[in-house]
């Protein structure tokens, strides 16, 4: 499980591990950690080409220091001071090491900029960590300004993003790469921020940590949660997956949310509704089946004028036999308040807005936020699509999805990952479970499927059983 703490945590179990340890032996980890990333990346050190941006903090200390590192290992190194006060220790371990000092206010050199009158290879952003508050100050943006299209390296998170939220509402850093240490914080799993951070390297600290408010599933994870049939399993103890999606008017709606339940995960798969789509149904997949008996429904997708009508059914069965439910599109718009079964919503940013009566624009710029919130108003599990889809429950514990490719954003990928988080429901998943092993199921098979190209929903489905088949034994 990759897991993420908040700054408070952070700090908490800092000083805790601080107390035992000689002074400075934290950020000695940290910056030794930091200059071998740094190091990798660039396939050598001898000769390359190092500019330090540093602000006032021990974020700007980390990147001194493995400043220092790198130029004993043969980098050129020069940091730019962003402020009158820097860590001091750091600061006197780049010179020991050679590396070159320009002071806060001053004019550098012609081209780039740096004394080397050549571009440099890398910017370690050392501006600020943890302690920073949202945004960059004019010298960090002037800087960043002068050495644009150079890769950057972000020390801990992207400086100017709001580390606990993922939220980058003001002028950030953009990172090729970031190096965190001790553990991962929302801004590397939620986006906007996560964007921002790119590749997340983490480096450990030994921290001694509580449980995270935000975690990401890993292949591991999934091996551990899936439900896997006994020796002595048939078709009703493996969970049957009820369908009510689709229509006359949208019947591609029914046959991919069928696509998606009939990946295999759970023991058989239902079709109620219009009966021109139930035909295109069974043709599509002959081992589906019509009403009866189900362990979990899906709802909603493609049911256009009926889904107000289809939504009561379902919630009805489900409330007499205590049944999850999984609600989308449509008949996300029928919910009125919280919901009195087990359940999880699919909204994308747009169908949230409505249910949250905000602004789309809000919805992406804060997907943390109002996930919780809708988790809580409705009282169930709510998973908000997206490039790292959220999936959030009523206490606020959230999971964020990082498989997945660009080329999932298709029509039709909803439905089909609805149909799997049904199948992960009625294979016997609690609402939070299904939906984020179901995500990270729904976004590698679609990277399976994609190979770096594009992809049309109804191969997704099915390359679930190959992403299942390579995952580690659990
Ligand atoms: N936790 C750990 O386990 C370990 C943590 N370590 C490292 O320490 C980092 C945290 O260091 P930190 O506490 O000194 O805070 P940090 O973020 O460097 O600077 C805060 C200062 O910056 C300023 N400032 C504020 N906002 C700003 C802005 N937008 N733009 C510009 N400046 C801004 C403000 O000062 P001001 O200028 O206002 O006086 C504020 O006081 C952490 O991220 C990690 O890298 C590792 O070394 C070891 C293990
Ligand atoms: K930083």
């Amino acid at each position: 499980m990759r897991q993420a703490h908040t700054v408070e945590q952070v700090r908490a179990a800092e000083a805790a591990l601080m107390a035992r340890l000689p002074e400075g032996a934290l950020m000695m980890r940290a910056a030794h950690g930091l200059a071998q990333a740094v190091a990798d990346w660039l396939g050598s050190t001898y000769g390359r080409r190092v500019l330090l941006l540093v602000g006032s903090g021990d974020n700007g200390g980390d990147a001194l220091h493995a400043g220092a590192l790198l130029a004993r290992r043969g980098a050129g190194v020069e940091a730019w001071l962003l402020s009158d006060q820097v860590h001091a220790g750091g600061l006197a371990a780049l010179r020991a090491a050679g590396g070159q000092v320009v002071p806060a206010g001053v004019q550098t050199g012609p081209r780039w900029g740096t004394r080397w009158g050549a571009r440099p290879e890398v910017v370690v952003d050392g501006i600020v960590g943890i302690g920073g508050r949202p945004g960059l100050r004019p010298a960090a943006q002037e800087a960043l300004a002068r050495v644009e299209g150079v890769p950057v390296v972000a020390v801990d998170v992207p400086s100017g993003v709001d580390v606990d939220t993922g939220e980058a509402p003001q002028p950030h850093v953009r990172a090729t790469f970031t190096v965190t240490f001790g553990t991962h914080k929302a801004a590397h799993l939620v986006d906007p921020a996560a964007r921002a951070a790119g590749t997340v390297h983490l480096v450990d600290l030994g921290l001694d940590l509580p449980a995270p408010g935000v975690e990401s599933l890993q292949a591991a994870d999934v091996s551990r949660l899936l439900p896997r049939p006994s020796d002595d399993a048939h078709k009703y103890t493996r969970g049957v997956v009820g369908v009510r999606a689709g229509s006359a008017t949208y019947p591609g709606a029914g046959l991919l949310s069928v696509a998606g339940a009939a990946c295999g995960l759970a023991g058989m798969v239902r079709y109620v509704g219009d009966a021109a789509v139930a035909d295109r149904v069974r043709q599509a997949h002959p081992e589906v089946v019509g009403a009866g008996r189900v362990q979990a429904w899906v709802v909603g997708s493609g049911t256009g004028d009926d889904a107000a009508a289809t939504l009561a059914e379902a919630l009805a069965d489900a409330r007499e036999h205590r049944l999850p439910v999984l609600v989308d599109a449509d008949a996300l718009h029928h919910l009125t308040g919280p919901l009195d079964v087990p359940a999880v919503l699919t909204p994308h940013a747009g169908e949230l807005a409505a249910m949250l009566d905000e602004d789309r624009a809000e919805i992406e710029a804060r997907p943390l936020h109002f996930a919780r919130e809708a988790a809580r108003r409705y009282g169930c599990v709510v998973l908000l699509k997206g490039r790292h889809t959220l999936v959030s429950t009523p206490d606020g514990r959230t999971r964020a999805t990082t498989t997945g490719t660009p080329w999932l954003a298709t029509a039709g990928a909803g439905d089909v990952l609805g149909g799997v988080i049904g199948a992960l429901l009625a294979a016997g998943l609690d609402p939070f479970d299904a939906a984020s092993v179901g995500s990270w199921l729904h976004g590698a098979a679609a990277t399976l499927v994609s190979r770096g190209g594009p992809l049309v929903a109804g191969q997704v489905g099915g390359a679930v059983a190959d992403v299942v088949r390579a995952l580690p034994a659990p």
